[in-house]
C-alpha cells in the first residue's frame, strides 16, 4: 500500500485551486516558496527526525534539543540562510528550546528598551550566539503582576555599580525558559532603588555564567525548575529558577532607553512612555497570535485527514461503511476549527502589520497608538490561544480513541501549547488589560473623543444602541455588512453596560473587580469583532485562484455564524437579534458546512504541512493510516522484549502462588 493516496478521490472533489491557496495561507508567493523549501529541507534531516521525543527521559531530551539547536544554528552559517528563513527553520524543527528566549525575548528587549550604545555594545555579541540571554521578569511570588516584582537592583554611588538581590524567597526568578542550564546572560528585570527610594521595576542585563567554564558566577543560585506538564512537550526547555545575593553589574548595564540613572545617581525619565519597559511582551504576543494559527490548523489538518479515511456504521448489504467526516455532528464540532484557522491567520497578518507600524511611529517619537496595540496584542493572544488550545483537544476526541496514541501527535501537540494560554500573560489577566481600555475608551466619548482603530465602533454608539437586524432570510447571514453590524452592536452593548454598571460604584476599582466576569464577556465580544472584521476585509482584497475567494468567503461566513450560535444569548439578551433570526443563522451554518464538505481536503492540504513536521500517523498526507499505526505499535521499546522487564521479580512469583494453591 506505500505510495497509495488514500485520501485521492477527496483531493479530487475540490472546488478550488489548493495551490492557489496555499499562496494565501503563507500570505504571498514568496512567503509559500520559503516555507515550503525550509520545510523539506527540515524534513529530509535526520537529525531533525522527532517520532522518538516522546520515549525519551529528560536529560536524554534535554541533550537531543541541544543538540538539534546547534545543528540548526550551523545550518543556517552553512546556508546563509536570511532571519525569515532561520525562522522558518527554528519553527519545523518544532521543539522548543533556550534559542527561542534568545531570539525572542532576550535580543528584542535589547533592541526595544536598550540605548544606542547598549545595543552596539550587546547585540554583536548576541546576534554571533556569543552569548545566550533569556528573560528573567516572572518570579516565584509574582508573574502576572509584575509591579510586584521584587527582586532589587540598587545603586551604589560609591562603585557606580547596581546591586542585583533577591531579598525573600517569593522573590526567586521563577520560569524563564533558557535560564535553568544553559544562559549566559539575563535581561534582568528588578526593582530600581536609589537611596532608598523605590522607582519601580526596570529591566538590566545581567551575566549569569561564566563564558570560560559556564559555572554560575559568584552570588548566583542556578538551576531547572522541574518536570511540566506532558512527557516531551515543554520539558524540552530549562526553565529555570535564579537567585541574586548582592551580585554587582556596570551601571550601563540597565536598560536606559526609557529612563537613565546618571553617574550621580540621578533618576532621569525620558519622554518615552513608561509601558515601553512592558514592550517585549507586545511584540512576543503578536508572534503568539500567528503561532495560534498555525497550532490549530496542525490539529485540524489531522482530524480531517483522519475524518475522512475512518468509517465506521452505515453499511448496507456489504458496502463501505460511512466515512465519520460524513456525520453532521462530527462537521458542526470540525468545520468551525478549520474555520478558526484561517480567521486566526488574516488576523494574524494584520496584527504583525499593526504592530509594524507601532514600531515606526515609536521610531518617530509617535506613542499615540501604543495603547491600541497593547489592547490588541493583549486580546487577540488571549482569544486565540485560549481556541487553539481547546481546539486541538476537541480534534483529539474528533479522532476517536486512535488520537490518544502518542502517534496521533495530537497529545504532543496539546502538550506544548496549552501553556501559550499562560506564558506571556495569563489569558484572563489580558482580557481584562482589554476590558480597561474599552471602559477607558468609553469614559472618553463624552468628552468628545473619538475613539479610533478597532475601537472606532463604539462612536456610533447611539446608532448601535438602536440596531436591530434586519435579516428575514437565511441568505441574508451571508452580507459582510449585516454579520458585522450584528458583531459589533453587540460587543458596543456588552461594554456600555458594563461602563453603566461600573458607574454605579463611587470607588471604580471596587465595580472593576466585581464585575470582572462581565468584562471580561465584553472584552472576548470585542475581540471577536476585531476577527470577524478583519478576515472580511481580507475578502475584500483581490485574491487570485480558480475558486479560492468563494472558499474563504464560505469560511469567514462559519466562522462569524458559528460564534452567533455560540454566542446566542448575548446576541439575544442585548437585543441585536430576533430568536426567529438566531434559528435563520444556524440554518446557514448547515449549509455552509455542506459546502465545506467536498473541499474539506483540499483546505487542509493548503496549509502545506510535510508529514515529518504534523507528526502524526492519523495526519498522513496519503491517508494510509492502519498499517503505519499497525507498524508503529511494534516500534514501541515496550515490544523490545516479548517478556517485559519486571515480570520475572513482580508477576511470575504471583502466578506461582497461584499455582502453589491450587495444588495445595
Ligand atoms: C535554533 C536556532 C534558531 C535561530 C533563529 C534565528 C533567527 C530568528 C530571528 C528572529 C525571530 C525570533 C523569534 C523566535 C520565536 C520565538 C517566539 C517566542 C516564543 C515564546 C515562548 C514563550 C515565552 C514566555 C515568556 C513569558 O512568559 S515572559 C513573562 C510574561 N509576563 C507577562 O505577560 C505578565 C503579564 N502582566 C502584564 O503584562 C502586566 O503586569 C499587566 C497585567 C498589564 C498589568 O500591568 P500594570 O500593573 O502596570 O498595570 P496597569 O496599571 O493595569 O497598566 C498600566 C498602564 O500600562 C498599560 N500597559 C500595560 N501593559 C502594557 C504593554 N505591554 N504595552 C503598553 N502598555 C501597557 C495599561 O494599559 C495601562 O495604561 P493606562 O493608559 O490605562 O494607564
Ligand atoms: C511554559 C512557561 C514558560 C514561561 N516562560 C517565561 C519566561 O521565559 N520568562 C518569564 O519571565 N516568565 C515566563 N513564564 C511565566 C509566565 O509569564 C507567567 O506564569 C504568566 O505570566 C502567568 O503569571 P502567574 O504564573 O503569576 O499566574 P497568576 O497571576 O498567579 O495566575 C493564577 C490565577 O489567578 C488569576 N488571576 C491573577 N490575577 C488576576 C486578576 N487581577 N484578576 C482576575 N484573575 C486573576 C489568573 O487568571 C489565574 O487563573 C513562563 C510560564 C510558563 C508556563
Amino acid at each position: 500500500m506505500e505510495g497509495v493516496d488514500h485520501l485521492a478521490d477527496e483531493r479530487n472533489k475540490a472546488q478550488f485551486d489548493v495551490s492557489d491557496m496555499k499562496i494565501v495561507w503563507a500570505g504571498s508567493r514568496h512567503a509559500y516558496e520559503l516555507s515550503d523549501r525550509i520545510s523539506r529541507l527540515v524534513a529530509s534531516d535526520p537529525v531533525f527526525k522527532k517520532d522518538n521525543v516522546s520515549t525519551l527521559g529528560r536529560k536524554e531530551l534535554f541533550k537531543n534539543t541541544l543538540k538539534k539547536a546547534a545543528h540548526a544554528w550551523k545550518r543556517i552559517n552553512e546556508l546563509g540562510l536570511n532571519e525569515e528563513e532561520a525562522l522558518k527553520l527554528r519553527t519545523f524543527m518544532d521543539q522548543p528550546s533556550f534559542t527561542d528566549l534568545h531570539w525572542g525575548m532576550f535580543v528584542p528587549a535589547i533592541k526595544g528598551q536598550g540605548t544606542d550604545e547598549q545595543q552596539q555594545q550587546w547585540l554583536p555579541l548576541a546576534n554571533k550566539m556569543q552569548i545566550i540571554g533569556c528573560y528573567a521578569q516572572t518570579e516565584l511570588g509574582h508573574g502576572s503582576n509584575v509591579q510586584g516584582l521584587e527582586t532589587t537592583a540598587t545603586f551604589d554611588h560609591k562603585t557606580d555599580e547596581f546591586v542585583l538581590n533577591s531579598p525573600t524567597l517569593t522573590s526567586s526568578k521563577w520560569w524563564p525558559g533558557g535560564l535553568g542550564k544553559i544562559s549566559t546572560h539575563a535581561v534582568v528585570y528588578a526593582r530600581l532603588i536609589i537611596d532608598d527610594k523605590d522607582y519601580g521595576v526596570h529591566g538590566f542585563i545581567a551575566q549569569l555564567r561564566s563564558l570560560n567554564d559556564h559555572l554560575p558566577l559568584p552570588g548566583i543560585t542556578i538551576g531547572d525548575i522541574g518536570m511540566k506538564f506532558g512527557s516531551a512537550a515543554y520539558n524540552s526547555m530549562d526553565n529555570g529558577v535564579l537567585r541574586f545575593d548582592h551580585v554587582r553589574i556596570p551601571r550601563n548595564q540597565m536598560l536606559m532607553r526609557v529612563s537613565q540613572v546618571t553617574r550621580e545617581g540621578k533618576y532621569v525619565h525620558s519622554s518615552v512612555p513608561r509601558q515601553l519597559v512592558y514592550g517585549t511582551m507586545v511584540y512576543v504576543r503578536q508572534i503568539i497570535v500567528f503561532d495560534a494559527s498555525v497550532a490549530l490548523s496542525r490539529a485540524v489538518c489531522i482530524a480531517t485527514r483522519y475524518s475522512a479515511v475512518r468509517r465506521q456504521f452505515g453499511s448496507q448489504n456489504g458496502s463501505h461503511e460511512t466515512q465519520v467526516i460524513d456525520y453532521k455532528t462530527q462537521q458542526a464540532r470540525l468545520f468551525p476549527l478549520l474555520a478558526s484557522a484561517y480567521a486566526f491567520r488574516f488576523a494574524g497578518e494584520w496584527l504583525k502589520w499593526l504592530y509594524t507600524d507601532v514600531t515606526e511611529r515609536l521610531q518617530a517619537k509617535d506613542f499615540s497608538t501604543l495603547p491600541e496595540a497593547h489592547a490588541c496584542t493583549a486580546g487577540l493572544k488571549s482569544l486565540t490561544t485560549s481556541v487553539a488550545a481547546d481546539g486541538i483537544e476537541e480534534c483529539r476526541k474528533l479522532c476517536g480513541g486512535h488520537g490518544y496514541l502518542s502517534s496521533s501527535g495530537l497529545p504532543e501537540l496539546f502538550a506544548v501549547y496549552i501553556p501559550a494560554c499562560t506564558y506571556e500573560g495569563d489569558n484572563v489577566v489580558l482580557l481584562l488589560q482589554v476590558a480597561r481600555y474599552l471602559m477607558k475608551a468609553i469614559s472618553q466619548l463624552n468628552s468628545g473623543n473619538k475613539p479610533v482603530g478597532t475601537t472606532a465602533y463604539l462612536g456610533r454608539k447611539e446608532q448601535l444602541m438602536q440596531y436591530r437586524s434586519d435579516v428575514v432570510r437565511a441568505e441574508d447571514w451571508l452580507k459582510p455588512s449585516v454579520v458585522v453590524e450584528a458583531f459589533e452592536a453587540r460587543a458596543a452593548r456588552m461594554s456600555l453596560a458594563c461602563a453603566q454598571n461600573l458607574s454605579k460604584f463611587s470607588n471604580p476599582e471596587d465595580g472593576f473587580q466585581e464585575l470582572a466576569a462581565d468584562l471580561i464577556e465584553a472584552a472576548t465580544a470585542h475581540c471577536q469583532l476585531i476577527v470577524v472584521s478583519k478576515f472580511i476585509e481580507k475578502l475584500q482584497q483581490d485574491i487570485p485562484g480558480n475558486g479560492v475567494k468563494q472558499q474563504l468567503q464560505v469560511l469567514c461566513s462559519i466562522y462569524a455564524l458559528f460564534l452567533l450560535h455560540k454566542h446566542i444569548g448575548d446576541f439575544l439578551t442585548t437585543g441585536c437579534i430576533t430568536p426567529k433570526q438566531g434559528s435563520l443563522a444556524n440554518e446557514q451554518l448547515r449549509s455552509l458546512y455542506s459546502q465545506v464538505r467536498p473541499n474539506a481536503i483540499a483546505l487542509v492540504d493548503a496549509f502545506n504541512h510535510t508529514d515529518h513536521y504534523l507528526g502524526s500517523i492519523l495526519g498522513r498526507y496519503d491517508g494510509n493510516v492502519y498499517p503505519k499505526l499497525y507498524e508503529e505499535a511494534w516500534k514501541d521499546p515496550l515490544n523490545d522484549t516479548v517478556i517485559p522487564d519486571g515480570f520475572h521479580e513482580y508477576v511470575e512469583p504471583l502466578l506461582k502462588q497461584q499455582l502453589r494453591n491450587a495444588r495445595l
